[in-house]
């Protein structure tokens, strides 16, 4: 009789999703990770939270080497519950802060800086090394620099007008009904997301590209599980 081993581990799922802001990648990716039983990381959380502790701490977040200097500071921990994501920042509660608008307009400056960033792939790559099942992670450079074996790489895009139209679904008061103003914040951070130097917002070669313009959230997230799903059974 054969010896019994240990059960066999199935490679855990790495699953990168990225594309431009209004694509619909957090709730696909919270809903796709909790369907699945994988973990979930927001990658742009992470970039927010280091933002909001650059602004709390009077550091000019358009002086590249006042922010590199100050990037290694912050303890940043991200909790990988896809039912509940957590963010804290010094051990503080940074969930409502990091979705200001201070922090949105200044966001693409800081995490423009190689400092930054090094520190928080960091963070990244050692959150998918500790998912055992898998983790379905979310950002701008997931697929071609933070996770260039992942299992399935996807990267989502849909129209500037349907992007601006759901990100100010999401608004209150007067600045929900300015359209226009939005798309216009829009249009300014991707061209700062996919035109700085240090990995920018770009899609990988080997990566799926889905249109999510005319798809409702409940379609993306089912074409992205079957496209999981294919690539568990073709292994
Ligand atoms: N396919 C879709 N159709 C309509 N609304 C969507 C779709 N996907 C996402 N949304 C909505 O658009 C807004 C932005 O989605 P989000 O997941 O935060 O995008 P991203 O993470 O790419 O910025 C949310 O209010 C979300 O509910
Ligand atoms: N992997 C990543 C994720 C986000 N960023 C930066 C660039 C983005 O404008 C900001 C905020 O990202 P986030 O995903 O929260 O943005 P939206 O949800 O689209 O508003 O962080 C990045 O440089 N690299």
């Amino acid at each position: 009789m054969p010896e019994e081993g240990p059960p066999a581990v199935e490679n855990p799922v790495i699953v990168a999703i990225d594309g431009p802001s209004g694509t619909g990648k957090s709730s696909t990716s919270k809903a796709v990770a909790a369907k699945l039983g994988l973990s979930y990381l927001d990658t742009g959380a992470q970039y927010r939270a280091m933002t909001w502790w650059m602004l709390s701490n009077g550091i000019d977040v358009n002086d590249a080497t006042e922010v590199a200097t100050a990037a290694g500071k912050p303890a940043i921990v991200s909790g990988t519950d896809p039912s509940a994501p957590t963010i804290t920042v010094d051990g503080a509660d940074a969930a409502g802060p990091i979705r200001s608008q201070e922090v949105t307009a200044a966001v693409s400056a800081v995490s423009a800086v190689p400092e930054v960033r090094s520190r928080l792939v960091e963070l990244q790559r050692s959150a998918a090394a500790s998912a055992s099942v898998g983790i379905v992670v979310e950002g701008r450079d997931i697929g071609t620099t933070v996770l260039p074996d992942a299992t399935l790489k996807i990267f989502l895009t849909a129209s500037a007008e349907a992007r601006a139209a759901r990100r100010n679904g999401e608004l209150t008061g007067p600045a929900a009904a300015d359209l226009a103003a939005t798309q216009a914040a829009l249009a300014k951070r991707d061209a700062a997301d996919s035109g700085r130097k240090t990995s920018p917002l770009a899609k990988a070669d080997d990566a799926i590209e889905v249109d999510t313009t005319e798809l409702t959230l409940d379609q993306v997230i089912e074409c992205i599980v079957t496209l999981i799903e294919e690539k568990r059974a073709a292994r």
